[in-house]
């Protein structure tokens, strides 16, 4: 009988990558989302295919998976997980807290006897199986903390793979590009990682995980933001910009003189991740838009992010980040009436003074060496 990965979120990374990878290695996949249409769909289709696009374009099929809508059936889904092997995510950082009750009810359902269940978040978010814990650390008291601990085994991830909004006919099949990576800390696992054949195990995950956030992320919103205010919408044609590509490349060495100087990468092994990621960006064949890629500008505004977070370290090392600050700027013009956060955003920039909307969009406080930098940006943008 197969091992069995109960995946959170069905969506793009979860079909197109997290799902792959997991199906590649054996595991019966047990998909849980709320999306109804979705899971009716994922129920009765007995397979989907994952289209590689780019040099090396290929086709994997994924079947062996079943589905189970997380909002109707979570008595269900707890049964599943209390017997699973893995649980990932990848529902979106800010989404952790609502899969972390169904979780811990798993946990304490959980046998003893059992191995623990290791389980693993796969957001574009630092130490995000860390917030999963401290979610389900808020739902048991002291004694059941202490009894679902040995039963699970919390490691972090970084996921590297770019999958773009699907056609609205493209139905299960998700089209990604050919590159991918998931970076997984063993040291929780000791002796005995789940197998997963396409994971990279790896002592420390800071230094992956920063270097994907700061520089595939940061990148890919500098790309974004300077993109869409020039009114364009493909992701590749963004890069194709002059005025854009000068941006990229302003915060790419901004961000690599941080990660040189913080973690053991080199010079020239940073620029040639720098150089990759920029030919991933410019790939033609990807479907990919301004408008997915700058979505929820608050998260990624937000202090620790892809933006304020290394030009913060930046400044805290006597740098001033030029090319992330109008970046920054870039970013409090998104400007999309479907995304709540960029309504949101709008709606701060119209109602709080220029020093209030700094602290609360950026969390940054005047003590900071950075404050005075990000205040002068959001005070061109309050409209109050
Ligand atoms: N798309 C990419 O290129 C990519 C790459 C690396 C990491 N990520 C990260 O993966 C995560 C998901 O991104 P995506 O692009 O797949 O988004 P997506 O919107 O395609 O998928 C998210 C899915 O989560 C589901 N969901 C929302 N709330 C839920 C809940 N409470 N319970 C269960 N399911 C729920 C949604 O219905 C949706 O199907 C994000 O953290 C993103 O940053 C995305
Ligand atoms: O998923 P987000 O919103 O955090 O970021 C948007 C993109 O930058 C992201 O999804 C990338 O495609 C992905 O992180 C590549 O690995």
């Amino acid at each position: 009988m197969s091992p069995t990965a109960v995946h959170f979120g069905a969506g793009n990374i979860g079909r197109g990558f997290v799902g792959l990878i997991l199906h590649r290695a054996g595991y019966e996949v047990v998909f849980a989302d709320v999306a109804e249409t979705l899971i009716d769909a994922l129920q009765v289709t007995p397979s989907y295919q994952v289209i590689e696009v780019g040099l090396d374009s290929r086709t994997e099929r994924v079947d062996n998976y079943r589905a189970i809508n997380s909002r109707s059936h979570d008595a269900e889904l707890v049964r599943e997980l209390a017997a699973a092997d893995i649980v990932t995510t990848a529902v979106g950082p800010t989404v952790l807290k609502f899969v972390a009750p169904t979780i811990a009810a798993a946990l304490l359902k959980r046998s003893a006897d059992q191995p623990p269940l290791a389980v693993m978040a796969c957001e574009n978010a630092i130490n995000a199986t860390d917030v999963l814990a401290g979610h389900i650390r808020e739902h048991c008291s002291d004694e059941e903390w202490a009894a679902i601990t040995p039963k699970a085994v919390f490691a972090n991830t970084a996921v590297d793979r770019i999958v773009p909004a699907q056609a609205a006919d493209a139905g299960l099949d998700v089209t990604v590009e050919t590159y991918f990576e998931w970076a997984i800390e063993s040291p929780p696992f000791g002796s005995n990682p789940p197998e997963i054949p396409d994971a990279t195990w790896v002592p420390d995950l800071a230094p992956y995980i920063e270097r994907k956030l700061f520089t595939v992320n940061t990148g890919h919103a500098t790309t974004a933001y300077h993109g869409r205010l020039r009114g364009i919408s493909k992701l590749s044609d963004a890069l194709a910009d002059e005025q854009v590509r000068a941006a990229v490349e302003g915060v790419l060495g901004e961000t690599k003189a941080l990660l040189v100087a913080k973690h053991e990468f080199s010079d020239e092994a940073q620029q040639a991740y720098v150089d990759k990621i920029l030919t991933r960006f410019a790939n033609p064949h990807l479907p990919d838009t301004t408008e997915r890629v700058g979505r929820q500008p608050l998260r990624k505004l937000s202090r620790n992010e892809r933006l304020i977070g290394p030009a913060a370290e930046l400044a805290e090392r006597g740098i001033t980040p030029h090319h992330l600050l109008a970046t920054v700027d870039a970013a409090l013009q998104f400007d999309v009436p479907e995304d709540p956060e960029s309504v949101e955003m709008h709606e701060l920039l119209r109602t709080l003074s220029p020093a209030e909307a700094t602290e609360r969009i950026t969390g940054l406080t005047p003590e900071h060496p950075l404050y005075a930098e990000v205040l002068a940006v959001v005070g061109k943008r309050v409209t109050v």
